[in-house]
This record gives structure tokens, sequence and C-alpha cells, in this order.
């Protein structure tokens, strides 16, 4: 285990990772967002690079899953949310008037907390979304969710059992799974809210491994409570504090060098 953990960190640590030189899929400025009249995102301005991992990490009630619920509109769900502010994926408007929220939605995919299949087939979880888009033909499908199932590193443990309930699965293999359906319609992005919190420590390495394959296909944003998760997966670190955005920098910098003290009593466990 701890190899493997080594080795994730050394790939990342050969690369010199700094904003300026990366290519940007997520731009955000002067972003706010209300709960009725309370606000809980102030100001928030960054840009969320391509092909990266990039972790929020604060405490609890700081905003990291509201500001990642806006990356694909899911706060449009809640009556009372307002926005303003600017966000733009790959320059498109994210929150313009004409934009179709369920295209969108394509384009950022989500995966949750709790791992959440729908009571039908692995086949059927996985191809669920091409089939939304009106897609038939049943060799795209195979190959589709043999694609999906591989990217997401379950394939060869449900290969021969297409066919059963995805709900027979376990805890992380399920997971894995809804890792899979996001992935199926080849969003963009990948957005992960605490994707593993309700899994056990060899389903978390799982998962965490795959995302570090999944990067080199998508752009991943993922909330974590976990700090040696966050060095340990991601690339960048945006630290959050009572909805504003405190240091945003490479991982390793966040965590061996932070420039602001809240970062530094944070990641120094003197509060959260
Ligand atoms: N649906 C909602 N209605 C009203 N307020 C909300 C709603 N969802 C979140 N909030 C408030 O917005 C603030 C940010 O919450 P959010 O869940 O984004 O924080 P978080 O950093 O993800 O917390 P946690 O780590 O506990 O999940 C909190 O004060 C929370 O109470």
């Amino acid at each position: 285990m701890s190899e493997k953990n080594l080795s994730i960190s050394l790939d990342r640590d050969d690369r010199a990772m700094s904003l300026e030189n990366e290519k940007i899929a997520i731009e955000v400025k002067d972003w706010n967002l209300y709960y009725g009249t309370k606000q809980a995102l102030n100001s928030i301005t960054m840009n969320v690079p391509e092909h990266r991992v990039t972790a929020f990490i604060g405490p609890s009630g700081c905003g990291k899953s509201t500001l990642l619920r806006c990356f694909n509109r899911m706060n449009d769900l809640i009556d009372i949310v307002k926005v303003d502010g600017e966000m733009t994926l790959h320059g498109d408007d994210m929150y313009a008037k004409h934009m179709d929220v369920s295209s969108l939605r394509r384009r950022v995919g989500m995966v949750f907390q709790k791992p959440n299949p729908f009571p039908k087939s692995i086949y059927e979880n996985v191809c669920y979304g091409l089939r939304l888009q009106g897609v038939t033909d049943k060799n795209t499908l195979d190959e589709t969710v043999e694609w999906a199932l591989k990217g997401a590193g379950l394939w060869e443990e449900v290969k021969e059992r297409l066919d059963e309930n995805a709900l027979g699965l376990s805890g992380g293999q399920q997971q894995r799974l809804c890792i899979a359906r996001a992935i199926a319609i080849k969003p963009e992005v990948l957005l992960l809210d605490e994707p593993t919190s309700a899994l056990d420590p060899i389903s978390t390495l799982a998962i965490e491994e795959l995302i570090f394959e999944l990067k080199k296909d998508f752009t991943i944003l993922i909330v974590t409570h976990n700090m040696q998760q966050a060095a340990r997966v991601s690339d960048y670190t945006a630290f959050m504090y009572m909805g504003d955005l405190i240091e945003y920098t490479d991982t390793d910098s966040l965590f061996t060098n932070p420039q602001v003290k809240r970062t530094e009593d944070y990641i120094t466990g003197r509060y959260g």
C-alpha cells in the first residue's frame, strides 16, 4: 500500500506544477452564492487546470460542496439559491441564459459521497447516460460499457456478470461503477464529492489510484475531508474557510509551505 502511495506522490513531484503553465478548463471570476439571504461563497476567483486533479479542502461548512455543485449547476435545484459572477467551461459561459443545463451536465459529470447505483444491472447502469442520449446500437453500447468499466478499474471483477443487479456489488465496487457510469458519456470534467468517505481503506486506495489514472482523460475536481487524500491524489489544492477561497496553489506548496496562517493552522490540525 505504502509503495503504491509513494509512487503516486513521486510521479507528481517529478513535475514542477504551476497554474501559470496550465491549460485552463474552468475559469471562475468573482463568484458569489447565496442561500436566501445567507452568503455561502464570497467572491471566489480561480482557474481550474485541465487534466489535473484539483482538491477542495477546509473545515465543515466552509462551502466546498456548494462550490463543487456550482460546476454542474446542481445548485439550480435549490429554490433559494442565487448566484452571481462568471464561470466558464472551456470558454463557454456555464450560467448563460442560452446554456442548456442537461448538455452542461453531460460535459461535467458527478460522483457523490454515497455510491448510488440504480437498481438495474451493472450493464444498464453504465450505459444509462448513452441510452438517455438515444444511443441504441448494441456494439456501441457494449464497447462503451467495456471501456468505462475498464477505465473505472472494475472490468475484470464484473465482466462475467454484467447482467447482475448492481446493488449486489460491494460498496467500493458500487462507487467504481458510479465512476464508470459518469465517464461512459465522456464528460470533460468529473466532480467527486467526498467519493471515498463511505468506503474502507482498500476500496479508498483503489479509487485514489483510479483518480490518478483518470486525469489523463478528464479534468478532476474533488472535495475531501481527508487532507492526506488531498495530498496523495491532487495536483492543486484549494483551501476554503467560511465561504472564502483562502489559498490555492500546487498541492506540494500548500502542504509544505502554506503562505497564509489560516491554511497553516488548518493543515497542522489547529482547528477544523
Ligand atoms: N440547501 C442549503 N440551504 C441553506 N444553506 C445551505 C444549504 N446547503 C449548504 N448550506 C450552508 O452553506 C454553507 C456551506 O455548506 P457546504 O455544504 O457547501 O460546506 P462544506 O464545506 O461542503 O461542508 P461539509 O464538509 O460539512 O460537507 C454552510 O453554512 C451550510 O449550512
